[in-house]
């Protein structure tokens, strides 16, 4: 493939099980030979139709002297499975933790740019960290559950959140929710595909279940809290396939409420879940941003199509 790039406006149309996400390519005109960085700039912008969740402009990140990542701008539209790939260290998790200022925690790191979550700036100085984690939940690469109840690793967070109110304070002030509590973690579990696996050892200690288990169980934990977009990182990565395929089954099940941003390392994976695919490259460029079944047959950068086919990476 050549490194030119299609000079017709083009639209394509991707279904992905009742929901449907068009996307327009850019309409500049282009040239044979144009440059990593022209391809770049004219992608930078990529716009999807339907609603927007999360708009990222010029997002900058530097770990001390290291400049993680560099000037990237993208919209992530609601309700889709947005894949981010790329080699080892290229800022991937990186980029998914400014999603959620999870890189605020991180005394090293210092963060330029914008995102908006609906409009607002989640990195306005004056914004609520929890209630934004709470829109916002995360999924780490390995499962880790709470050393408690299957139950109460459900109950947790809405209780900190005041969704439910349980215990000694409640009774006190007339209010014992159990009953609440009770259908919200069934609810979370059936949403996580583990009511079936779980139901009757709620009480047990989580760290009992296997690792996929414990991976559907930390999704649950996060479903419980009534996010609107599901950050994950690997989530699979530690998981042997057939583990591996009951997440990829609830990632593709959730998009159909949720805004899922999901890093991974396996391509396959990236093409067989996501919607649209962003390729992240050496040095923390965001290379390419589109529908993911035009980055994995016909990218735009030749880099982009080198690493898809495994020349490097
Ligand atoms: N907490 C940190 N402190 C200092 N540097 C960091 C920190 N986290 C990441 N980095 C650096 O930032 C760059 C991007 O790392 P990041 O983990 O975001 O990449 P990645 O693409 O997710 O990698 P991988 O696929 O291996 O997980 C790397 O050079 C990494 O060493």
């Amino acid at each position: 493939m050549s490194d030119s790039i299609n000079t017709e406006p083009s639209t394509d149309t991707q279904t992905n099980g009742e929901r449907t996400v068009e996307t327009t390519s850019p309409s500049a005109e282009t040239t044979a030979g144009e440059s990593e960085e022209q391809v770049r700039d004219e992608w930078r912008h990529y716009e999807f139709d339907g609603d927007t969740k999360l708009s990222v402009e010029n997002l900058d990140v530097w770990y001390g002297d290291d400049h993680a990542l560099k000037d990237v701008s993208m919209e992530i539209p609601e309700n889709s499975v947005t894949a981010l790939i790329g080699p080892s260290g290229c800022g991937k998790s990186t980029y998914l933790r400014c999603l959620n200022r999870m890189n605020d925690r991180i005394k090293a790191a210092r963060i330029d740019g914008s995102v908006e979550l609906e409009g607002t700036e989640i990195y306005d100085p004056n914004a609520n960290l929890v209630e934004l984690r709470k829109r916002i939940g995360m999924v780490f690469q390995s499962p880790n559950p709470f050393p408690k109840s299957i139950r109460e690793n459900i109950s947790y967070g809405p209780r900190k959140h005041g969704d439910i109110n349980k215990g000694l304070l409640a009774r006190l002030f007339g209010r014992d929710d159990t009953e609440q509590e009770g259908e919200l973690v069934e609810r979370s579990l059936k949403q996580a595909a583990l009511w079936e696996e779980v139901s009757d050892r709620l009480d047990d200690n989580a760290l009992g279940l296997s690792g996929g288990q414990q991976q559907r169980l930390c999704i649950a934990r996060c479903l419980a809290v009534d996010p609107e977009v599901i950050l994950m990182d690997e989530p699979a990565s530690a998981l042997d396939p057939i583990a591996t395929s009951k997440i990829e089954d609830l990632v593709e099940e959730l998009s159909k409420d949720y805004t899922v941003v999901i890093v991974t390392h396996n391509m396959q994976q990236a093409a067989r879940i996501s919607d649209q695919t962003a390729v992240f490259l050496t040095g923390g460029e965001l290379v390419e941003y589109d529908d993911t079944d035009k980055i994995f047959e016909n990218p735009e950068s030749q880099r982009v199509e080198d690493y898809i086919t495994g020349k490097f990476g």
